[in-house]
C-alpha cells in the first residue's frame, strides 16, 4: 500500500466540504502492519475508507469522499481514478473492517448468512457446500463457536457480533486488511483475535495491513509501524519508539504522555 501526497474532501449535498486529509504519505510494505493514531476527527477513518475502495457510499450515514489531490495505491491499483471494475476487484482482495462493524450487521440475516453474502454477492452461483466451508473456517479463525451459525446478530453479544463483522470481511481470503478500531469498547479477548488473524493473513507474502488502534500492546505484538494523524496531517510516523521517544510535535507528545508512555521529559503541557 502507498499513499502519496493524498488530500482528500467530504462532498455533502454537491458542495466540496474542508479537507479530512491533507497531503498524507506513507508506505505499507509486503508483510507490514501500519498502526494510526489520532484523536477524534482526525482523519483516520477517513483514510481507512479510501484505502478500503469506500470512496462513495450511499444512503443514510452515507459519504462522498473525493480524492483532491494525490493518490492512494492498494495492491498497484490507484484509487483516485479507479474504475467500479477495478474497484471490484480490489475490495475483493481488502477485509475491511469499520469502525462501527458490529453495529452494521443486518438484523434480519443469520450469521452463516451474513458471513456467506460477500460471497454470493460477488457469484451468486457460487457452490453453497464451497460457502458453507468457507464461512466455518472463518468462524473458527475468529473464535466463534459453530453454534451461533443459525443466530441473529441480536441474540449475540458485542465481541461476538465484532467477531462475526471480522469473519465476514476475511471470507474472501483477503491480502489486505483494514481494521478501524477493532478491539475498541469490545471484550479484551478480541484483541487475542485480531493478533492472531493478522499472523495468519501474514502468510501471504503480499499481505499488508493497517489497524487503526491506540493499544499500543497490540501494535507492539504486531511489531507495526505507527503513524499520528491529527488534522488531517501526519504528524509522526515510524517506529514506535522513535515516534514517541522524542516527539516534536505537540500533538505526539500530548498523545505519548496519554498513553503513559516513558521517556518524556517533565515540562510537557497537560493533557486534555
Ligand atoms: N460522512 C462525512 N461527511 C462529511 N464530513 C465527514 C464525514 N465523515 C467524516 N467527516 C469529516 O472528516 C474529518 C475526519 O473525520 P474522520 O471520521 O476520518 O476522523 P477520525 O480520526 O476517524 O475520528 P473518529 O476517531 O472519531 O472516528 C472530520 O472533520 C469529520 O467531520
Amino acid at each position: 500500500m502507498v499513499v502519496q501526497d493524498l488530500s482528500a474532501q467530504y462532498g455533502t449535498k454537491g458542495r466540496v466540504g474542508g479537507y479530512a486529509l491533507r497531503g498524507v504519505s506513507f508506505e505499507v510494505r509486503a508483510g507490514e502492519v501500519l498502526g494510526i493514531l489520532g484523536e477524534s476527527g482526525g482523519g483516520k477513518s477517513t483514510l481507512a475508507r479510501i484505502l478500503a475502495g469506500e470512496l462513495v457510499r450511499k444512503g443514510p450515514g452515507g459519504h462522498d469522499i473525493r480524492i483532491s489531490g494525490g493518490d492512494a495505491f492498494v495492491n498497484g491499483v490507484a484509487l483516485r481514478t479507479i474504475s467500479q471494475v477495478k474497484r471490484n476487484r480490489l475490495t475483493f482482495h481488502t477485509a475491511y473492517l469499520p469502525q462501527d462493524a458490529n453495529d452494521r450487521l443486518e438484523r434480519t440475516s443469520t450469521v452463516a448468512e451474513l458471513i456467506q453474502q460477500p460471497i454470493f454477492a460477488r457469484d451468486k452461483r457460487f457452490d453453497p457446500q464451497s460457502a458453507q466451508n468457507r464461512a466455518l473456517t472463518v468462524l473458527d479463525a475468529v473464535g466463534l463457536p459453530l453454534a451461533v451459525m443459525d443466530r441473529y446478530p441480536y441474540e449475540l453479544s458485542d465481541g461476538q457480533r465484532q467477531r462475526v463483522a471480522f469473519a465476514r470481511s476475511l471470507v474472501l481470503g483477503p491480502n489486505v486488511l483494514i481494521a478501524d478500531e477493532p478491539t475498541a469498547g469490545i471484550d479484551v479477548t478480541v484483541r487475542d483475535t485480531v493478533l492472531r488473524v493478522i499472523t495468519q493473513l501474514r502468510q501471504d507474502p503480499k499481505f499488508a495491513g493497517i489497524v487503526i488502534t491506540h493499544d499500543l500492546a497490540v501494535l507492539r505484538q504486531l511489531g507495526a509501524k505507527v503513524a499520528v494523524v491529527h488534522d488531517g496531517v501526519i504528524v509522526g510516523y515510524g517506529e514506535i519508539a522513535a515516534v514517541f521517544g522524542n516527539p516534536e510535535h505537540a500533538y505526539v507528545r500530548k498523545l505519548a504522555r496519554a498513553l503513559g508512555l516513558p521517556g518524556l521529559d517533565s515540562n510537557q503541557e497537560p493533557i486534555g
